[in-house]
């Protein structure tokens, strides 16, 4: 099967670029013949804002929110980015965990109009081609799930997608990527979820999913046909079930991370180099148990291993300080089943023949002093659990990671109730500010959020070949030195999710000096720059919304002066409608060919 391209397939630029914004001025309606197609005041942008807030106030159910805040984007891209950068705290759960969770549970009912790409198993062999109808010639990175794992609510197949199109909305509201340079994929290579195949909503293929060797021709095809039609993309792979071989196979190859295995691992360490540097309890002393030991567990395991060995550990010392849990209890060399690949490197032999079937049994054998959760089970560190931690330690860490919120390990309030305040914790879903012993008291929330953006803004900045674990673990230790004084002051691990932005420019740079490191860059006029220049050139570069809108206005102001002196001089500008001064767009710039693999993001102009 091939695939052609029909001729009028281009992207409706008018549906996306701001053309209908109320902040346009006469002139620049009149410009793009806008002018007479919305109501005539010329607002600024405080009033716009203040419309959208209010309209989204007024939406009781999240959904509601996310749908409205899903077609604000696809209509007016910047002003949705003005708003999400202006309101961080409370659009980020709207946009990504928890609500995109019920997004996805929910796709195929709020489904409204297509963003993204769905690749399907049959498109096997004809991969390039359907890459060919995504219109954008340049496309600098890409978030690709196969739905098997959606967050912690399991194979969602094609309903995955919101994942993918929420991760690259936070690559350009926190990372600073232009968002016509993103394109989110989900591949449909169907689903375990007999639910879904039984919906007769549901938009994807009804067959079960294929094999794993299936899965690992499909994406070997995948890798070739992106990097052929975009050279220098970088892909990150997101919710997959079993991310390891991928990223096994496709690291060294390509500009690829895996965001679960990674990403989250170098969130996590960030945010537990700052809790072991308060809790007073020396890294030799310290121990871990992770319930769960899946992806996210393994991967934040292996980089807390790499922190514990930057501290003086030997690697063996380091692992041993790891107790893993899952659906079977504590993993141990000895109990009876064939581990996973991914569990075997922190399964004890230590347990002198004994297995602790639970994470209650596991936690009074080991006495942890910090205890994550990445298990995807609601309410797993129970009272008794969370009593117990209080009193083993006078600080101890507690990290419920899993989202979205209904699969948290337990609550903020919980964790505080049990320890009587004195707990340093982390959730993946964010959860409110509360009041214990008269003061007010912030949670942090542990999300890889925090650095896969700066990860992936990095290595388009500085084009890497591939990315690196240096790379990887440059972005955990820039996170946790990015606390303000303030931040610092209060004891908080992770810095507030309004400075996202900022953040991510120190991140990036972190970033950016570990690929000068590996020597996988290749923007070689940035190698030589000071710390303080190399900043101002990331913040140039960084996709800015506000700026953005002023500019296409700015840009428009000029060309339609410029052609009002003509056709004064010349009389040949045609006037339309009822006196206003229409005239003709000229035909947009083509943007730089990206086949060359020298090619220069959009972000670097
Ligand atoms: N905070 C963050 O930034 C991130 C959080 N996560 C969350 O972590 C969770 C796990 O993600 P992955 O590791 O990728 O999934 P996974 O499917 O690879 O791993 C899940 C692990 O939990 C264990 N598990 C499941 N049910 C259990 C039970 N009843 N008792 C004991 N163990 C049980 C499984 O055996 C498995 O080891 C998800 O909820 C995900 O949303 C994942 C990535 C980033
Ligand atoms: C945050 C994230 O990547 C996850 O929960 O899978
Ligand atoms: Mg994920």
């Amino acid at each position: 099967m091939t695939l052609t391209l029909p001729t009028n397939h281009v992207r409706d630029e008018s549906v996306d670029n701001g053309s209908f914004d109320t902040t346009n001025p006469i002139a620049v309606r009149k410009y793009l013949r806008t002018y007479g197609r919305m109501p005539p005041a010329v607002e600024t942008y405080k009033t716009q804002s203040l419309r959208c807030l209010e309209q989204l106030e007024s939406k009781e159910k999240p959904i509601e929110k996310y749908i409205y805040l899903s077609n604000l984007k696809k209509t007016n891209t910047h002003l949705f980015y003005r708003l999400a950068l202006d309101n961080m705290k409370e659009m980020m759960p709207l946009i990504y965990t928890p609500v995109v969770g019920e997004a996805c549970l929910k796709w195929s009912e709020i489904y409204q109009s297509p963003e993204g790409l769905y690749i399907s198993w049959q498109d096997k062999g004809n991969i390039a081609a359907v890459l060919k109808n995504w219109p954008a010639d340049h496309v600098e990175i890409t978030v690709v799930t196969d739905g098997s794992r959606i967050l912690g609510l399991g194979d969602l197949g094609i309903n995955g997608m919101g994942i993918p199109i929420g991760k690259l909305a936070l690559y350009c509201a926190c990372g600073g990527i232009r968002p016509d340079v993103t394109l989110p994929i989900t591949l449909d290579l169907g689903t375990n979820n007999k639910q879904f195949r039984e919906d007769p909503l549901y938009m994807g293929t009804r067959r079960e999913r294929v094999t794993d060797e299936e899965e690992a021709e499909f994406l070997d095809e995948l890798m070739e046909a992106l990097v052929e039609r975009w050279p220098g993309i970088v892909i990150q792979y997101e919710d997959f079930k079993n991310p390891f071989p991928s990223l096994e196979r496709y690291q060294g190859k390509y500009t690829m991370f895996n965001d679960d295995i990674q990403g989250t691992g170098a969130v996590i360490v960030a945010g537990v180099i700052n809790a072991v540097n308060s809790n007073g309890v020396p890294i030799e002393k310290q121990r871990a148990v992770l319930f769960g030991s899946g992806s996210a567990a393994v991967g934040v395991a292996k980089q807390i291993v790499q922190f514990f060995m930057t501290e003086g550990l030997t690697e063996d010392q380091a692992r041993r300080c790891f107790w893993l849990v899952d659906t079977k209890g504590l993993v141990t060399d000895d109990r009876g089943d064939k581990l996973a690949e991914h569990k075997v490197y922190f399964s004890r032999d230590d347990n002198k023949g004994k297995q602790f079937k639970s994470l209650l049994e596991t936690v009074e054998y080991v006495k942890p002093t910090m205890l994550l959760g990445l298990s995807t089970v609601g309410g797993a560190f129970t009272p008794d659990i969370l009593t117990k931690m209080g009193v083993w330690n006078k600080h101890p860490i507690i990290f419920p990671l899993s989202n979205p919120s209904s699969n948290s390990e337990c609550t903020f309030e919980e964790a505080m109730k049990y320890t009587k305040g004195r707990v340093l914790f982390a959730s993946g879903s964010p959860f409110p500010t509360l009041e214990y012993d008269g003061k007010f008291h912030t949670p942090g929330q542990g999300n890889n959020v925090y650095v896969f953006p700066a990860i992936g803004m990095g290595a388009i900045l500085s084009k890497a070949t591939t990315i690196t674990q240096s790379m990887i673990y440059a972005s955990a230790t820039s996170l946790a030195t990015s606390l303000s004084f303030s931040e610092e002051e209060e004891g908080w691990l992770y810095p507030a999710v309004e400075r996202i932005r900022e953040v991510s420019v120190s991140v990036t740079l972190g970033v950016i000096r570990a690929a000068q490191e590996a020597r996988v860059d290749r923007e070689v006029r940035i190698r030589d720059m000071s710390d303080d220049e190399l900043e101002g050139w990331i913040r140039a570069r960084m996709y800015d919304p506000h700026h953005e809108s002023r500019q296409i206005e700015k840009e428009i102001k000029a060309m339609v002066s410029g052609l009002s002196l003509a056709s004064r001089s010349s009389s040949s500008v045609k006037l339309n409608g009822a006196g206003a001064g229409a005239v003709t767009p000229p035909v947009r710039e083509e943007r730089a060919s990206t086949r060359d693999k020298s090619h220069v993001p959009s972000t670097w102009l």
